[in-house]
């Protein structure tokens, strides 16, 4: 540490006050030659710090000051500072009776009109503001925590050469300090003496990702940033397509702050980062754990005159945060910005390509563009070809020539597809992160589901897609069914509901035992009560939430909710409020469309997945919520299904998505599934059985979950066990050539537009595109040999009682009797070091 002469006990005055620590430029005398924020806390020998404020340190010829953020009170003073270049980001001093650590340099009004006029060839929107708002503009300078090469020049007579240490955020951060966010920088100060990620060694300058944050880098995500790096350089675009998880924004952030910094020497580049509504926060989120509170390189867009403040101060805040649909609002003020970096998050909404949002930002002409998404193609290869189109434009050629090249298996084709796409598994975390186990629990029907499905079954006739919302709600209760036949049954429906109503007793009075998946919710809800876990609970349906949250709060839980009707603005709050909530027994209930994407819930450690969709990718998203960075414990990830019925069709669908092949054939081979009527047929069929898909896959334990000859395999040998699990997780392999694993196909469905977000997001995440999702049933072809990956998975039938108690010990619910839970298949992901 730089330890400095300290200037203590000065007198107090009668407010308590010391004297003279009241701000007093007349005080100081001389000329300020240069100025940093700084962050301080009471000197200790404490190894993990608490930073008690923000501060200024003016630095004059043979002395120093510390101030106050708004400069009025002087916190210390010292006349031992020798050698300002000593005076790194980063660097701790020791003044008054503080610790102050050196964040970043500020610069002098002077500097920044000289430099302004020295950097700006091209005339930008404050050139013509008034004077007032130049005032503001260079305040917004001088506020600002970068080190521009103009200001190297002038300072560097008086503070010798610059650093040549990367400037990017190293702020120590602890919870108290700064609010609920706990960044990883303040878990241990291992950055200290961790060098610089170096991004590309034959370039000079450099390009570095600074310690402070490469020493928290994972490899694949260094990997990622060099990937990012490159491409943006060498072929103007990519697609990071990394799993849930992986830490697709840090990777983002650092590879285009290298492109701004090298070597401390400011690069003028604007960045704009479009992000759907709901991630806005989170994105913010992710700012201020790697810089801290003080550097603050983004300017988040909430109205127009955000973007204004960025057009004035965008040399210190290169980012520009924006949702889809304000930058859909807004495309003519960006296209005047002209930005020279394009990032678009969750990306697969460029999928269509005459969409609006789309077309908006083409139109923005901005030459580097990335897309993060974790699916990255949702349909076919022309969604794919609109995706990599939208980021090397006419690379690809057109519709027609890329369908060529991609069936022809064109080997330069591959090549520049594999240069401008990275694709990692969340396996990749497996290292980092406690184990994780996930089930599919079949649970029986109760007698109310039964005879209503059995009447919809053999008498309904009319519209599929409204009797398949029909089943859907009857699986998850049938009190949400009677509820949609009493609102149908006035309207002019094109199913008459009344009929359907009749099936019902009179005056039908729910109960929690009318659903074998609410009963058993309701059970396991008990067992994490009494272990005092807390569980998130994921559902498509708002109803079905409503039903679950009265539950939740008859069993004395305090329940967290993120639906479609929650207001942006407050989500994450309530993300951060349920994180670290000090009452255990809490619940998150959320709608996976609303929250299934970018949230980390990571303050549960068990999740509910009480209904599934047609499109895997939704259901991966939201399971993807607490086995993330951050968690401490182990994972139990509990699907619901109410077997024999239309939950067992989605989920086996599913399945059959991710068995399927090369990522080519399977689009080629996707367009020959053309509905059949037994497909549809089967939906409607009621299987009387303890587990359809057990039977589907003809496995020959006879129902008792024990294959022949594994009982004294997996019994005698731990070992096997985890041999067996790692091999039911996909390898690395298995993704980085073609990423079939999550590529969705099915027929292509009629050009959407994707934008209208917040309308559309909103209505869909209240379940108005269940009917959108129906149609995607009619491309289901499923059958055993498809499912075959299930022989991977473990069994568990209650009829094999010892394996079964065995099961729900592990399981994490030894306390209960699962007596409505038919079948269980689990699989396991274990950690290198279990
Ligand atoms: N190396 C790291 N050290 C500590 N935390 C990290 C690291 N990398 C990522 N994280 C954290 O992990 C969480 C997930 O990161 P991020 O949201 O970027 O993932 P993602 O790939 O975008 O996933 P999703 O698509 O689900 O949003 C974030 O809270 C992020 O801050």
């Amino acid at each position: 540490m730089f330890r400095t002469g300290l200037s203590k006990g000065k007198p107090k005055n009668e407010s308590g006050t010391p004297k003279g620590y009241l701000d007093t430029s007349h005080n100081q005398t001389g000329k300020e030659l240069a100025k940093f924020t700084v962050m301080y806390a009471k000197a200790s020998t404490k190894k993990h710090k608490t930073w008690e404020g923000d501060g200024i340190l003016i630095c004059y010829a043979d002395y120093a000051v510390m101030k106050s953020e708004d400069e009025k009170e002087v916190l210390g003073r010292t006349s031992g500072l020798k050698n300002l270049a000593d005076l790194d980001s980063g660097k701790v001093i020791v003044m008054g009776g503080y610790e102050v650590q050196i964040q970043d340099r500020l610069l002098f009004s002077n500097d920044i009109k000289s430099s302004h006029s020295e950097e700006s060839s091209s005339s930008s929107p404050e050139d013509n503001q008034p004077d007032s708002r130049k005032r503001v503009s260079q305040m917004l300078y001088q506020r600002a925590a970068l080190m521009p090469k103009f200001a190297t020049k002038v300072l560097s007579n008086q503070l010798g050469p610059p650093s040549k240490k990367p400037f990017m955020g190293n702020a120590i951060m602890t919870s108290s300090s700064r609010g609920t966010f706990n960044s990883p920088l303040a878990v241990d100060k291992k950055e200290k003496s961790h060098p610089p990620f170096v991004i590309d060694d034959s370039e000079d300058p450099k390009p570095t990702v600074d310690s402070c944050i490469a020493a928290h880098l994972r490899p694949h995500q260094k990997e990622g940033i060099t990937f990012i790096y490159k491409s943006l350089r060498d072929h103007g675009g990519c697609i990071l397509a990394d799993e849930m998880g992986l830490g697709k924004s840090i990777q983002t952030i650092a590879a285009i702050w290298a492109m701004m910094r090298k070597n401390s020497i400011r690069i003028n580049l604007k960045c704009l980062l479009v992000v759907p509504s709901s991630l806005v926060n989170n994105w913010k989120a992710e700012f201020k754990k790697w810089f801290g509170t003080l550097r603050k390189p983004v300017i988040a867009v909430q109205k127009n005159s955000d973007i204004r403040s960025y057009a004035a101060s965008h040399s210190y805040n290169p980012f520009l945060l924006i949702s889809y649909d304000l930058a859909l609002r807004h495309a003519e003020h960006l296209k005047l910005l002209k930005f020279d970096v394009l990032v678009c998050d969750e990306g697969h909404k460029l999928k269509n390509i005459n969409g609006k949002i789309r077309t908006a930002l083409y139109s923005l002409e901005i030459p580097r563009r990335l897309i993060l998404t974790g699916t990255p193609t949702q349909n076919d290869l022309d969604e794919f070809f609109s995706l990599l189109d939208f980021i090397c434009p006419g690379k690809f050629g057109n519709r027609i020539e890329f369908r060529e090249m991609c069936t022809e298996k064109n080997d330069e084709f591959t090549a520049l597809r594999d240069k401008c796409l990275l694709r990692r598994l969340s396996s990749k975390l497996q290292a980092h992160l406690p184990n994780k186990h996930e089930y599919v629990f079949f649970c029986k029907p109760s007698e109310i589901q039964k005879k209503v499905l059995q009447t919809i079954c053999d008498q309904m006739t009319g519209e599929p897609l409204v009797l398949i919302d029909y089943i859907r709600k009857l699986v998850n209760h049938p009190k949400l069914l009677h509820q949609k036949l009493l609102e149908d049954q006035g309207k002019e429906a094109r199913i008459s509901a009344r009929p359907l109503l009749y099936t019902f007793p009179k005056n039908y009075k729910e109960s929690v035992s009318d659903s074998g998946k609410l009963s058993t919710l309701c059970e396991m809800l008990a067992c994490f009560h009494e272990y005092k876990e807390r569980c998130v609970i994921a559902s498509s349906y708002a109803k079905t939430l409503d039903m679950i949250e009265k539950l939740c709060s008859a069993m004395n839980f305090c329940v967290f909710r993120l639906d479609g009707d929650t207001p942006v603005h407050v989500r994450q709050k309530i993300v951060d409020q349920f994180n670290t909530a000090s009452d255990p027994n809490s619940v998150f209930l959320l709608s996976k469309k609303a929250g299934g994407a970018g949230l980390n819930l990571v303050g549960a450690s068990r999740f509910v997945l009480f209904d599934s969709e047609w499109n895997p990718a939704i259901d991966l998203q939201a399971m993807a919520r607490i086995w993330r960075d951050g968690q401490k414990l182990e994972c139990h990830i509990y699907r619901m299904a109410t077997a024999g019925t239309i939950d067992e069709k989605m989920i086996q669908r599913q399945i059959q998505k991710g068995e399927l092949g090369h990522f080519v054939e399977q689009i080629e081979n996707s367009s020959n599934v053309k509905f059949r009527d037994e497909d549809l047929a089967d939906i409607f069929t009621f299987h009387d059985s303890p587990c359809n898909t057990h039977d589907m896959i003809e496995c020959k334990c006879g129902g008792t979950g024990n294959l022949p000859g594994e009982e004294e395999e997996i019994e005698n040998s731990d070992e096997g066990v985890a041999n067996d699990e790692n091999a039911m997780v996909n390898t690395e392999d298995d993704a980085l050539d073609d990423f079939e694993d999550y590529i969705i196909t099915i027929n292509k469905k009629e050009d959407k537009e994707t934008i209208e977000e917040t309308e559309m997001e909103k209505e869909e995440e209240n379940g108005g595109a269940e009917v959108e999702n129906a149609e995607d049933a009619e491309q289901l072809a499923i059958n055993g040999s498809s499912l075959n990956s299930l022989f991977r998975w473990r069994h568990y039938s209650p009829r094999h009682e010892s394996q079964w108690e065995e099961f729900k010990e592990t399981a994490g619910l030894g306390a209960i009797d699962l007596s409505d839970v038919s079948f269980v298949f689990k699989i396991s992901v274990k950690t290198s070091e279990s």
